[in-house]
């Protein structure tokens, strides 16, 4: 299975449309730029969607999850079939982003990739299933070059799909128990940044916990060479689930569809796939700054300034979702507010 589309180039932004639509702006019944971000999304959107009046109603969700062999250290305060008893219910409707989903009136498709107490078929579930979990990065790479490139490419099947449904915005979310000891270890090989830094709390650990976590991820560090690019550091600590991302994200910005990024894990995919196709990070918003530790520094390293700050540590593309009324706002401010000719409202 080859690779080599990672690096096909990403849409062209159609800049004309975004001067078009910076121009419109400037004619309606406000103050320049006294709607803030609420202007420049608009604007940003008008150039990536190639349309002077952007539009946000169709939302695609894609959720994927997977195991992680690293759970054996004792890194998460939960079990690990917590992974497979949510692929359930993100099926039956009753996890956070199934509620935050039917609200949006956004499509959500879950992707289990492979899980210890694997659930089976269900609706709305698509089945890749690469292995039950990674290996325990501590001892040997988390997965194969085969798997890592099963992988990415279960990430653009979800983009092609979202995009054959219409979907104007595409946004991925992750589940798996362990994932943030996964997306740590992935930050602090890209960032060459310490652990300590970038290692939180995840589902609940205390201080203790965490830095038992910092420890774990520092060992497993030390068992590989220090070079090594996106791509090999994801084979060896990364996740089914953060490559499936990487890939998606990579994949939308080729094919024009633009994404929202969710938390702290989906950021560590979005920092991966902008190190392997650099012009990808035009194509991303960010949602919200998560309450876990190093979050912030990883959108520092991503030059992002997020939407929102709900103290949201959940995953599973909740705070993406949370932010998708603010950028359906921007858009319907941006096609039908009055003009200064159409109100007879005085300029400046
Ligand atoms: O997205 C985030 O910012 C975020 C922060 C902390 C935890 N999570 C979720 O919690 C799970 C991983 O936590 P842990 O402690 O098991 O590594 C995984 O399913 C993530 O979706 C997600
Ligand atoms: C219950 C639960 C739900 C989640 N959703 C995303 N990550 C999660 C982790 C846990 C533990």
């Amino acid at each position: 299975m080859s690779r080599d589309w990672l690096l096909e180039p990403c849409f062209a932004i159609d800049e004309e449309s975004r001067e078009r639509a910076r121009d419109h702006q400037a004619q309606l019944t406000k103050p320049p730029g006294s709607l803030g971000t609420l202007e420049t999304l608009a604007i940003r959107l008008a150039g990536l969607q190639h349309a002077v009046l952007p539009s946000m109603q169709q939302v695609w969700i894609t959720v994927f999850a997977g195991d992680h062999g690293v759970a054996a250290e004792g890194v998460s305060a939960f079990p690990q079939v917590v992974t497979g008893e949510m692929v359930r219910n993100f099926a039956s409707g009753g996890a956070a982003i199934s509620v935050l989903a039917r609200t949006l009136g956004a499509m959500l498709e879950v992707v289990n990739l492979g899980t210890v107490n694997d659930p089976g078929e269900l609706p709305h579930v698509r089945r890749v299933i690469i292995a039950p979990q990674t290996h325990n990065f501590c001892e040997q790479p988390a997965m194969s070059d085969a798997q890592l490139e099963r992988a990415l490419l279960a990430g653009a099947e979800s983009v092609a799909t979202a995009q054959a449904a219409g979907a104007r915005l595409f946004i991925g979310g992750e589940m798996g128990i362990a994932n943030t000891t996964s997306a740590a270890a992935l930050a602090c090989a890209l960032l060459d940044e310490s652990p300590a830094m970038l290692a939180g709390a995840g589902t609940g650990l205390d201080a203790a916990g965490v830095q038992h976590k910092a420890a774990v991820i520092e060992r497993a560090l030390t068992r590989y060479p220090v070079d090594g690019d996106a791509l090999a550091w994801l084979a060896r600590v990364g996740g089914f689930e953060i490559a499936a991302l990487c890939g998606a994200y990579i994949s939308a910005a080729q094919h024009g569809l633009p994404v929202l990024v969710d938390g702290y894990i989906t950021t560590v995919a979005a920092l991966a796939a902008v190190r392997i196709n650099p012009r990808c990070r035009e194509w991303m918003f960010f949602a919200h700054r998560s309450r876990e530790r190093g979050h912030a520094r990883l959108l520092a390293a991503l030059e992002a300034d997020p939407l929102l700050d709900l103290g949201l540590r959940l995953g599973e593309a909740s705070g993406a979702a949370a932010a998708v009324p603010l950028m359906r706002l921007a858009c319907e401010l941006h096609s039908r507010m009055a003009t200064f000719a159409q109100a007879g409202v005085s300029g400046a």
